[in-house]
């Protein structure tokens, strides 16, 4: 992989790109929209973007005047091109490209194209683990390499899914508010490279990797409708939580670092209940996990590990690489696999699985009944860089002819 020019010819035929593009999880959540068509939300958000090596979105766009119109495949199925988000983004994209013409000798004649894209997700799609940032991260990325726009374009990815502008940067990542009615000050930006806290480790700790019943958009559309906290939580918290949490990763605080998340990623899901009809995002394999991490910071004194949910019951869990083998073996403890999670593909992303001897002293502390096949799967993965090009064709996901590869 590398981060320069794609794999681009001039448009005398097919002119295609391929990038991936990686998942973020929110320390500070973003949950609430103060202008649904622009997707301008009513707080600040903070996000660690996690390594592409575990999941990540990969997608191939492909520019011809052959083609007689614009086309998307997801995960091997072809998809309607007119879903909105998809046509804000490509809009856009070609509305700068427009700006720009004049500038881009190589613009060459792309405008005149219709285009292709095919993309897939190497991890469960629209299970609440973010795919849908990483998938607009890289269709964005993705359209702005094959139409030749350099510099920031977080504010189109935005229009994805909020959460995608996240996804355009490496490392630990804000997502400004803004002022502006049209939303152009309303963009991501990298705090801290992803190399900045080399200890700081993620597990996501897949619950269920199923369909989520209540999707993002429409969640958090009717919390802002109806929840009296959602307007509290924007106003009166947020703005300080974000300021601590910049400078709790800028200075490596673990401790301070843990707690926010934390309470953040309870406050979110506070929102939800306050929400009418109420929206229940965790399940009672998500609270066990909850207590779980508490009795275990409090058997220590202090936090070792700090759990944040999205929009599902799917945990991801920060904490630092000394304290892995005991985290591990708690999970192995209290959420045995059974044979259909075999103890093999529990934990995956981690070459030698350091078991460690829990104490009696912590076992007890913890005090809960094991729950044997509750959790399905643990990745483990680590922050990781912004959005990638790929030159090698063979990863390409569209032939020659601007068609989906066949499988083999
Ligand atoms: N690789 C991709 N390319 C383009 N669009 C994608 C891609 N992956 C997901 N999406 C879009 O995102 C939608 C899923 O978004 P949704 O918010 O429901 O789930 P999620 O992102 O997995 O969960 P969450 O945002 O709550 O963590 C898909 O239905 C599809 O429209
Ligand atoms: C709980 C969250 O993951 C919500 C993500 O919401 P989306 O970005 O998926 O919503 P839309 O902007 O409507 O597409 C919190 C977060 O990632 O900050």
């Amino acid at each position: 992989m590398e981060n320069g020019r794609a794999n681009m010819k001039p448009v005398t035929g097919t002119s295609q790109v391929t990038c991936t593009a990686p998942v973020n999880i929110a320390v500070i959540k973003y949950w609430g929209k103060r202008d649904e068509r622009l997707v301008l939300p009513i707080n600040p958000s903070l996000s660690v973007t996690l390594s592409q090596d575990q999941l990540c979105a990969r997608t191939t766009v492909a520019a011809s005047l052959d083609f007689k119109k614009d086309r998307i495949w997801l995960n091997g199925q072809e998809q309607s091109i007119d879903a909105p988000r998809l046509q804000k983004c490509l809009g856009e994209i070609r509305r700068l490209a427009r700006k720009r013409k004049h500038e881009e000798e190589r613009m060459g004649d792309l405008l005149g194209c219709c285009v292709h894209i095919c993309s897939e997700n190497n991890f469960p799609t629209a299970a609440g683990l973010a795919s849908s940032a990483a998938g607009y991260a890289c269709l964005v990325q993705s359209l702005a390499k094959l139409f030749h726009i350099d510099g920031d374009v977080s504010h189109i990815a935005r229009q994805g899914s909020g959460s995608a502008c996240r996804s355009m940067y490496g490392g630990f990542v804000e997502w400004t508010m803004g002022k502006m009615e049209d939303g152009s000050d309303s963009i991501a930006k990298q705090i801290a490279p992803a190399d900045h806290w080399p200890e700081l480790r993620v597990l996501v700790v897949v619950v269920n990797a199923g369909k989520k019943a209540v999707g993002s958009t429409e969640g958090m559309q009717t919390t802002v409708k109806t929840s009296a906290l959602i307007k509290y939580r924007a106003e009166h918290v947020v703005p300080s939580r974000q300021e601590e949490m910049r400078q709790a990763v800028l200075e490596r605080d673990f401790q301070t670092f843990g707690e926010i998340t934390m309470k953040d990623s309870n406050q979110f899901h506070a929102t939800c209940l306050d929400t009418y009809p109420p929206i229940f995002y965790l399940n009672e394999t998500s609270k066990h996990i909850i207590h779980l991490v508490h009795r275990y910071n409090q058997h220590h004194g202090k936090i070792r590990a700090a759990y944040t949910f999205d929009a599902g019951p799917n945990a991801v869990l920060y904490l630092l690489q000394e304290d892995l083998p005991e985290v591990l073996a708690l999970f192995h403890h209290f959420f045995p696999a059974t044979t259909n999670n075999s103890e093999r593909q529990f934990v995956r992303g981690l070459p030698d699985v350091q078991r460690k001897e829990l104490s009696a002293d912590l076992l007890d502390s913890v005090g809960l009944e094991p729950s044997p096949g509750s959790v399905q799967y643990i990745i483990h993965t680590k922050a990781g860089e912004d959005p990638q090009v790929l030159t090698d064709p063979q990863q390409a996901l569209l032939d020659e002819n601007g068609l989906p590869k066949k499988q083999t």
